[in-house]
């Protein structure tokens, strides 16, 4: 007899963009309130869960479309997804025995949530490999735990965030954007971003942020992208372009080929171009590519952390 196949869930999780990030002065806790608006596009991380008999939490890593360098991503406890998984065993009073193969297409330490979208996906496999019962509530404060974007990473779509992004407010958008990103072959430490943001602002009165950017909440309301394009801002940028200059010409290539506006996403160093609709987007990544930059055409908003259908099993072949 062949052996049962072992349990196992499939989740996906949204990487995302900042269309508008405003960051506060250095917190003592060594933070930075920010007022944040997350756009979640379809670019997802997939977390499969299975049930091991081994200690503790396994992690395994693949770049199924070829373009994610995984060097510098852990893969023991102190991957993004295991503390997550650890966080749910916890909470549900078990032990967190579980391998966790996370196939990668968000670009590693790229600004784009991609550790975070490990995060919201291994919360909700988890919870539902081990039928722990938590309500999404309760796995979004354990995502709050875990860092800033996870809880958005596990909401999705378009969201309003403050405190430090993870106090949000869910924002409906009139119709898809349509963006090219341009993934850089190298990463930003986010730490090391908002500290050069700090650097550079010294002399500067710098005001807590209190609300996100009405315009740009208004811009998403109307689904007009030509609207939106102009009041696209990013605290972190200057500081992300001071730390890698080389993204400037790379700025401003998307916008002579056509963008409507070019920007880094968070932290960076992911730039995010944004087109006038899909076909706007397919010919933008295409001139980019033709410039020697890998471009990839995304929309968001794009749905939060689920589970996926298993994977068709080989189907058999049935003869009368
Ligand atoms: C900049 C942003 C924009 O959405 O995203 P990325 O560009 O990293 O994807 C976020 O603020 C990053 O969120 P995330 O990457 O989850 O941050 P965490 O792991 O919680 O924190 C890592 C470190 O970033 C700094 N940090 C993070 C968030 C915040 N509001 N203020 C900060 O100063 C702190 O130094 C913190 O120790
Ligand atoms: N599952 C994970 N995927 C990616 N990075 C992870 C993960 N778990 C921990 N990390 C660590 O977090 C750092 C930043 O992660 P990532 O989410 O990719 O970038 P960003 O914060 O810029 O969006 C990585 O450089 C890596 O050291």
């Amino acid at each position: 007899m062949t052996p049962a196949p072992s349990a196992s869930v499939r989740v996906q999780a949204p990487g995302k963009i900042n269309v508008s990030l405003k960051v506060g002065p250095p917190r003592p806790d060594g933070y930075h309130s920010v007022a944040s608006i997350y756009l979640a596009v379809s670019l997802f991380e997939e977390v499969t869960a299975t049930e091991w008999d081994g200690d503790g939490v396994r992690v395994s890593l693949s770049d199924p479309d070829g373009r994610v360098p995984l060097e510098g991503i852990p893969q023991d406890a102190d991957n993004l997804a295991a503390r997550a998984a650890r966080a749910v065993a916890k909470r549900a009073g078990r032990s967190p025995r579980v391998h966790l193969h996370i196939a990668k297409r968000v670009p590693v330490a790229g600004g784009m949530g991609g550790g975070s979208a490990d995060a919201a996906a291994a919360l909700v496999a988890c919870n539902e490999l081990w039928n722990a019962g938590l309500s999404r509530r309760e796995l979004a404060e354990l995502a709050a735990g875990l860092g800033a974007d996870v809880p958005f990473s596990l909401m999705g779509g378009v969201a309003a965030g403050l405190g430090v992004g993870d106090r949000l407010t869910p924002v409906a958008a009139a119709a898809p954007l349509h963006w090219v990103l341009v993934p850089a072959g190298y990463g930003l430490s986010t730490p090391k971003v908002y500290a050069e943001t700090d650097r550079l602002r010294a002399d500067t009165a710098v005001a807590e942020p209190v609300q996100a950017d009405p315009d740009v909440l208004a811009a998403i309301a109307s689904g007009n992208p030509g609207e939106l394009a102009g009041v696209l801002a990013n605290d972190l940028q200057p500081a992300a372009l001071e730390l890698a200059p080389q993204l400037e010409p790379v700025l401003a290539a998307g916008t002579r080929l056509g963008a409507l506006a070019g920007m880094v996403s968070g932290s960076g160093p992911t730039l995010a171009f944004l087109a006038s609709d899909e076909t706007g987007a397919a010919a933008l990544a295409a001139a980019l590519r033709a410039e020697g930059h890998g471009a990839l055409a995304v929309h968001g908003p794009a749905a939060g952390a689920v589970v996926l259908p298993e994977a068709a099993p080989e189907s058999p072949t049935y003869r009368k």
